[in-house]
């Protein structure tokens, strides 16, 4: 069994109003992959937002429910939102690199949470990028900037600074819809590898990606969760028409 990462108990988000994302409830295991899938504008990004707390800065948009990491409830307003994004890391779906070098890229989010010893910074830039299979490419140019990086690596280069902080969760919303089919093969790779590690939620369009790197699958439409259940189960014998008709490209 593995450990729950992180739990949404009636998640309700709408904007102006207009519900979004309607009464869902989703425990997130550690070390597992769980991709999120559903047509363009079922809530899939709504709700990934919602969990570290992104939707706060969204005018019109309201979040009611739980969500808990270990015994803190982290939709409360007691929340500390800065430390929280420590724990929760996200990666977009465009990589963007703060207008910095390589090495600044990954040693900002450590700095400002008051490590400020070069020797620890350099090691944790170090152990980020490898983490993130970024480094042979980049251990000799670390000070050059971001931005003249590939796409790909601009991507891995955003996942390396999301781990620089040390969080437990990673959120993706479509982090390889941007990419070639080589940098999308090795983020995917480089998800695998993270998830031994991390609690990680992605959300894609791409269902054979969502078959090859999650073992859990959650289905959206018009905001209401239909179906959640192990990847090779909802790909194999979905128990919902909805679920069946989509995952056969029938709608979506
Ligand atoms: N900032 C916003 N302000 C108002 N409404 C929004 C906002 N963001 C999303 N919505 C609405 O919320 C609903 C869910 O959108 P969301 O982007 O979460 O869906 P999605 O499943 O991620 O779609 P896609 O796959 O196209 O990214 C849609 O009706 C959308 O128009």
């Amino acid at each position: 069994m593995h450990e729950i990462g992180l739990s949404a108990k009636n998640l309700y988000v709408s904007y102006n109003d207009k519900p979004a994302v309607k009464n869902v409830s989703l425990d997130f295991a550690s070390k597992q992959v769980t991709a999120l899938i559903g047509p363009s504008g079922c809530g899939k990004s709504t709700f990934l937002r919602s969990l570290n707390r992104m939707n706060d800065t969204i005018p019109g948009a309201k979040v009611t429910g739980e969500i808990w990491i270990g015994d803190e409830n982290i939709n409360s307003p007691k929340t500390d939102v800065v430390s929280l994004r420590q724990k929760i890391g996200m990666v977009w779906q465009r990589p963007n690199p703060f207008h910095k070098s390589i090495y600044e890229n990954i040693a900002f989010g450590p700095r400002y949470h008051g490590i400020k010893n070069k020797k620890k910074l350099d090691e944790i830039v170090e152990e980020s990028l490898k983490k993130a299979a970024l480094w042979n490419e980049t251990k000799d140019r670390l000070h050059t900037s971001a931005l003249a990086l590939s796409g790909g690596q601009q991507q891995r280069l955003c996942i390396a600074r999301s781990i620089a902080v040390k969080p437990s969760i990673i959120l993706m919303d479509e982090p390889a819809s941007a990419l070639d089919p080589v940098s999308t093969a090795k983020i995917e790779e480089l998800i695998t590898e993270l998830k031994q590690e991390y609690c990680i939620i992605i959300v894609t369009h791409n269902m054979q990606q969502a078959a090859r790197i999650s073992e859990k699958t959650a289905f959206f439409l018009m905001g209401d969760l239909v179906e959640y259940d192990s990847t090779d189960k909802m790909f194999t014998d979905p128990q919902k028409k909805q679920t069946s008709d989509y995952i056969s490209g029938r709608f979506g």
